[in-house]
């Protein structure tokens, strides 16, 4: 199967008070396109760390991440938003929605950014996610699950070729979580891209195609 994403030896640490505190330490990993891969590991492990570094939001101190055909380590400040506007989709913990902007508004953002809105397929997103009696609700008029629907449409919108999920489920219960997390993968594959979840849920973790676990910097099978 065509590789989508190769991680090597990927090192990251953050300066502390009494110098460099590593976090990643030679961490690997390999996705498919069109698979879902979900990342387990102890709080603190360096989860979301490695799926920043991924999503081009902060860079390596050494190692490779390649995109498609792109070294994504290699890229300027202008490369890497290209990276994050094309590519890529995030869905973030704190979902990250725009105040100003109403529900309908939000789930456009991505794609209209990218410039590649389709209007048909953020209505059907809209209506299989239940957001469609909220469309013109602002984000502080949603509920945390409403919002975290908002966030999913918002990313899948953009047709993103891998989707990055930070606990894409952390705050609902768990029939929410469970029902939430079959759509996402349902229109994750409609859609064709790979899924690469971090996950505390070992539940979410036994739905993805294959599951990986970062413990010491490293990533374990
Ligand atoms: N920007 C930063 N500056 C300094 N330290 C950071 C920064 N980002 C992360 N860290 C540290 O790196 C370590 C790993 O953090 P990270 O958020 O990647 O862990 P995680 O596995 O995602 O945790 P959780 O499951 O609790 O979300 C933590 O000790 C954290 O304090």
């Amino acid at each position: 199967m065509t590789p989508l994403l190769t991680v090597r030896d990927v090192h990251k640490g953050f300066a502390g008070p009494d110098g460099l505190v590593p976090v990643l330490r030679g961490a690997s990993l390999d996705l498919a396109q069109g698979r879902t891969l979900a990342l387990t590991g102890e709080s603190g492990s360096g989860k979301s760390t490695l799926l920043h570094l991924i999503g081009g939001l902060d860079r390596p101190d050494s190692g490779s991440i390649r995109l498609g055909g792109t070294e994504v380590t290699r890229l300027d400040d202008r490369g890497r938003a290209r990276l994050r506007r094309d590519a890529v989709g995030v869905v973030f913990q704190q979902f990250n929605l725009i105040p100003s902007l109403d529900a309908a508004a939000n789930i456009a953002f991505q794609a209209r950014l990218k410039g590649a809105r389709d209007p048909a397929w953020e209505n059907e997103l809209a209506s299989r996610l239940g957001l469609a009696p909220h469309l013109r609700k602002f984000p502080e008029e949603l509920s945390g699950g409403q919002q975290q629907r908002v966030a999913i449409a918002r990313t899948l919108a953009a047709r993103p070729r891998l989707v990055l999920a930070d606990e894409p489920t952390g705050n609902l219960d768990e029939a929410s979580s469970s029902a939430v997390l079959d759509l996402m993968l349902d229109l994750v594959r409609q859609t064709g891209a790979s899924l690469l979840c971090v996950t505390h849920s070992e539940q979410v973790a036994a739905r993805m195609d294959a599951r990986v676990h970062l413990r010491g910097g490293q990533v374990a099978p």
